[in-house]
């Protein structure tokens, strides 16, 4: 389990992270979530002791990390999946973890297996397309069999099927017991990956819910209705006190309208009183994405005065990446490239 209570981090005039308060339970897949800037690597990097708290604390099984005595047999993370030397071998590399931060060297194998990577593991890390090297991370978060685990941004960059094999063995990493603590841009895959989020937008906590009912208290009570004669249910929909927009022919369906503030019921009722035909009527959910937009709308960081919003290119919807993280390594001390203390 990892706790914090009241942490914050200030690099000089900003704060990065502003009294945050969450928990993130053992068992379950939690993703965080936050626009650029809102203070996520800096919460991921006090988890991990790389940066220390202005105030409050963060805590890994009831202790501060520094208070572990073997931190990788407790916290296992994948910061920045290419930090590896280019010329090692994974198994090299893996030895190397292990013996540094004195693992059982029969654990590399374990961990090899574990990911996939036995079959290549005599081969250079340098030649490794990222999902490989996502898997060797990966590995090397798993070598001290930690209870706790920290991903940030795992699926960046990689194929559908590289995505796909990430989302599965988070999965199952949190089936096992473990706590894993996600983040990542990508909105649409947190929906399918995480059963809880914590929500945070500059520095501060915006909520800690499950995905769903996050999905759910953002999207609010939208109904798609649709009939032979969407004219006149129109005109009764709005006799009967509720908004209707048209949402045009697509990919969704035929022309239909979308009632807001509204269950199905009220709207099955008004149009059956009318003696309409329905050939739809269906409650609609929100997307995470929509949901995002809706609960952090006001705590966008701005910069070179765009808002820092949602963008939608290929590869499903993401958050906006402007400068993307280069995150930090942190297996057996690793210094942390590009973000970290001090600056
Ligand atoms: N070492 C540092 N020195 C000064 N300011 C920093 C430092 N690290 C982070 N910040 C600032 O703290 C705030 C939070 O940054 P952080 O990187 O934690 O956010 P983030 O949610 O991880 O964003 P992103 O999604 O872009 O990685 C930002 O305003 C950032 O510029």
């Amino acid at each position: 389990m990892i706790e914090a209570r009241g942490l914050t981090k200030r690099y000089g005039r900003t704060l990065a992270v502003n009294d945050l308060s969450f928990t993130v339970q053992p068992g379950r897949v939690t993703g965080f979530l936050g626009p650029n800037g809102a203070g996520k690597s800096t919460t991921m990097r006090m988890i991990l002791g790389l940066d220390r708290p202005t105030a409050g604390d963060v805590r890994i099984d009831g202790k501060r990390y520094a208070d572990l005595k073997e931190p990788l047999r407790h916290v296992g993370a994948l910061l920045d999946a290419r930090w590896v030397h280019p010329n090692r071998s994974a198994r090299a590399h893996l030895r190397w973890l292990a013996v540094s931060n004195r693992l059982p060297e029969k654990r590399v194998g374990e961990v090899l297996e574990l990911v996939g990577l036995t079959q290549v593991a005599g081969r250079r890390a340098g030649g490794y397309s990222l999902g490989m090297s996502q898997r060797l991370g990966i590995a090397g978060a798993l070598l001290g069999d930690p209870g706790v685990l920290l991903f940030d941004e795992p699926v960046n960059g990689l194929d559908p099927e590289g995505i796909l094999w990430i989302r599965q063995f988070m999965h199952r990493l949190a089936a096992e017991g473990r706590t894993v603590f996600v983040s990542s841009h990508l909105l649409s895959e947190m929906a399918l990956t995480a059963q809880d989020l914590v929500v945070i937008g500059r520095g501060r906590l915006i909520s800690q819910t499950s995905t769903s009912a996050f999905i759910e208290a953002a999207s609010g009570s939208t109904v798609r209705v649709r009939g032979p004669e969407l004219g006149r249910l129109r005109e009764v929909i709005v006799a009967g006190g509720l908004a209707a927009d048209d949402a045009p022919a697509s990919d969704e369906g035929p022309a239909a309208l979308v009632v807001h503030g509204a269950t199905t019921d009220a709207v099955g009722e008004l149009a059956g009183r009318a003696g309409l035909v329905l050939h739809e009527l269906a409650a609609q959910r929100g997307s995470l994405e929509q949901a995002f937009i809706q609960m952090t709308g006001g705590d966008v960081e701005y910069r070179t005065g765009t808002p820092v919003g949602v963008a939608a290119p290929a590869g499903g919807p993401v958050m906006a990446v402007p400068g993307q993280p280069a995150g930090a390594g942190i297996l057996s001390g690793a210094a942390p490239a590009g973000k970290g203390e001090p600056r």
